[in-house]
């Protein structure tokens, strides 16, 4: 454990019904950091989150939240993080306002006290001027900010978010990165899951990336950047990618990994710019009628299909 740890997870397992979906994860959160844990669905990330949260015991391993153990503490945790989960947990028929004031009295808020954090918190997330409409007519994305509005009505010093921009429009999700920004400005330290790039690479100072129940990395994104070295990816699409081009492209020297996903055939390889001639000659004589052809700079897809040989968005 680092000295300005608030978080630590030690060697975790968690084992449901004889499955591994989290196996030996290590890993120490910063106080103030904001803390991504990113991986395709299935990864073990929820799993994780539910454990910090106190919802799900460990099968192996120790988890402390702020010197709180997990599994002794669960009381005083509980009272120092605010969780925003994968499902939206509102009224629908109640407004935005009835909503937040019935959460803040389950955490015994009352009169002024109750009246003014529930002001701060709509002015937040941006959704004073509909306070008062039903959240019946409300998008996704606003639901999910009441949500995380309803996370902080007791003023928690961490807070957790299970995939915070999942189903959420590019309106919403710029209004969730400023309140996690801000909020992490004002001192709060943030763990987030997610499998949309996006969100790590604008909002997360290191990320720590998951396969299979397993961290195969973690880093800053710089940090993680430079793993993928001089490593590219080729993108072709086209209505039909015959088995044998991806075979063919395979046994080009340089070629690293290809997965094809319906009509979307990912090349990783290494200065993938010496092998595109040759990549687009195979896939002329296997009869492929590219409709795309693209080379992308190394980003965390890049390295996803570096480090596991697998797409990130599956
Ligand atoms: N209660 C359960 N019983 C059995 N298996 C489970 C249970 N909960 C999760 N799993 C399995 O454990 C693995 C990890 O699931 P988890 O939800 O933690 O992944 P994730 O990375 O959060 O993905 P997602 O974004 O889809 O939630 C998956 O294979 C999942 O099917």
């Amino acid at each position: 454990m680092t000295d300005d740890a608030i978080i630590t997870v030690e060697d975790l397992s968690k084992q449901y019904d004889g499955f591994m979906a989290v196996e030996g994860v290590s890993f120490d959160i910063k106080r103030g950091e904001i803390f991504g844990l990113l991986g395709p669905n299935g990864a073990g990330k929820s799993t994780i989150i539910s454990i910090l949260c106190c919802l799900l015991e460990p099968t192996a391993g120790r988890v402390t939240i702020d010197g709180f153990d997990v599994e002794k503490n669960a009381t005083d945790i509980k009272k120092i993080i605010g969780v925003v989960p994968q499902e939206i947990s509102l009224y629908y028929t109640l407004t935005a306002r009835e909503n937040l004031a019935f959460y803040a009295k389950i955490y015994g808020l009352s009169g002024k006290a109750m009246k003014d954090r529930i002001e701060e918190l709509l002015d937040m997330v941006g959704l004073t001027d509909r306070a008062d409409d039903r959240l019946e007519g409300y998008s996704g994305g606003m639901k999910r900010r009441i949500n995380i509005a309803v996370a902080l009505l007791h003023n928690p010093r961490i807070l957790f978010l299970d995939e915070p921009s999942t189903g959420v429009d590019p309106q919403s999700r710029k209004r969730i990165y400023d309140t996690i920004r801000d909020l992490n400005r004002q001192g709060t330290t943030v763990l987030l899951t997610t499998h949309q790039m996006e969100d790590a690479e604008k909002l997360c100072h290191r990320i720590a990336i998951m396969d299979k129940g397993k961290l195969v990395a973690l880093d800053t994104l710089q940090g993680l950047l430079k793993l993928v070295g001089e490593s590219d990816i080729i993108q072709v699409t086209s209505k039909e990618l015959p088995p044998e081009a991806a075979d063919t492209i395979q046994q080009i020297d340089k070629v690293q990994k290809v997965a094809v996903d319906g009509g979307s055939m990912t090349i990783g390889l290494v200065r993938g710019r010496e092998s595109l001639a040759g990549i687009i000659d195979i896939l002329i004589a296997s009869g492929t009628k590219v409709e795309s052809i693209q080379i992308k700079e190394p980003d965390l897809e890049t390295l996803f299909l570096h480090l596991t040989g697998t797409r990130l968005r599956r």
